[in-house]
């Protein structure tokens, strides 16, 4: 596949938590429609790059060089107002434990209707309505015993797809992803490595996956980003750094998997 446009681009890169730096120099650029694989021990900056972008680094972290552009914004100089109003909108994210974020004490449809309406001006009865189209798309079943269910109800599986569906429901041109499948049974890891597929296929969304998972990079990625120690050992195509891996460390990580996912 070939990509023209970028829509994210990190250009040399550096990042510290108090002053001491956990990423060096990491410039990649993620384009319209592109899915990228964030790959790297436990510890090597993954997480750290892409809540940069979100400005969610949290006290004591800080770009310390380099530019995030997103568009024609150097989203590093921007005040948290305008950051805020990126975030969701145009970059969604999914965590690891996305479906722990729903309130407890609220039915999955409140939430949903919520969310949607935190952004923007939009009736009920209209923000129902697109979540069930979405719904529809994502392939879900049961769909009004989802949505009148609180999030107990439902299986861990089951939340992590509705948390997935409330980022997707923003439409966001880009959707961060870290390790949203590693808390997941394998069949609803499926689930969700295809739900995200649907997504680049239906809405062009540009996704960064972070994961330890070799197997969801090969399933789904364009591009792999390889991290270690917060540096670039490899970036490129995914079927030439999975298939042809150029540096030792990346080698390293792929022959603890076997071979057979590897296609
Ligand atoms: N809030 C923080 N304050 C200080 N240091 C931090 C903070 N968050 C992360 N770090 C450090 O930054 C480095 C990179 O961490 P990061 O979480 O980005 O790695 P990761 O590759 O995402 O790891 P994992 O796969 O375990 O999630 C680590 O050395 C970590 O200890």
């Amino acid at each position: 596949m070939e990509f023209n446009e970028a829509i994210l681009s990190y250009d040399s890169v550096d990042i510290s938590y108090n002053g001491q730096k956990v990423v060096k120099d990491v410039s990649f650029q993620l384009h319209k429609g592109e899915i990228l694989g964030l790959v790297g021990e436990s510890g090597s900056g993954k997480s750290t790059l892409i809540k940069a972008c979100m400005g969610i680094l949290g006290d004591g972290g800080m770009v310390t060089r380099g530019d995030i552009h997103f568009g024609q914004k150097n989203l590093i100089d921007l005040p948290e107002k305008e950051l805020r109003q990126i975030r969701g909108a145009d970059i969604g994210m999914i965590f690891q434990d996305a479906g722990a974020s729903l309130s407890p004490i609220r039915t999955v449809g409140d939430q949903i209707i919520e969310s949607q309406m935190a952004h923007g001006k939009i009736s009920r009865e209209k923000a129902k309505e697109n979540a069930f189209s979405l719904f529809e798309k994502l392939n879900f079943r049961e769909v009004d015993r989802v949505w009148n269910s609180y999030p107990f109800e439902l299986s861990g599986g089951m939340n992590q797809r509705v948390g997935i569906a409330i980022a997707l429901l923003m439409n966001p041109p880009i959707l961060l992803a870290d390790e949203p499948t590693s808390a997941l049974d394998v069949s609803v890891q499926r689930q969700v490595v295809e739900e995200m597929i649907r997504c680049r296929e239906l809405f062009g969304t540009s996704i960064i996956i972070v994961t330890h998972d070799i197997g969801v990079v090969s399933a789904m990625a364009d591009t792999v980003l390889v991290l270690k120690n917060g540096e670039m050992m490899e970036y490129g195509k995914a079927s030439e750094v999975l298939n042809n891996p150029q540096n030792d460390y990346t080698k390293l990580l792929l022959s603890a998997v076997p071979k057979l996912v590897r296609k």
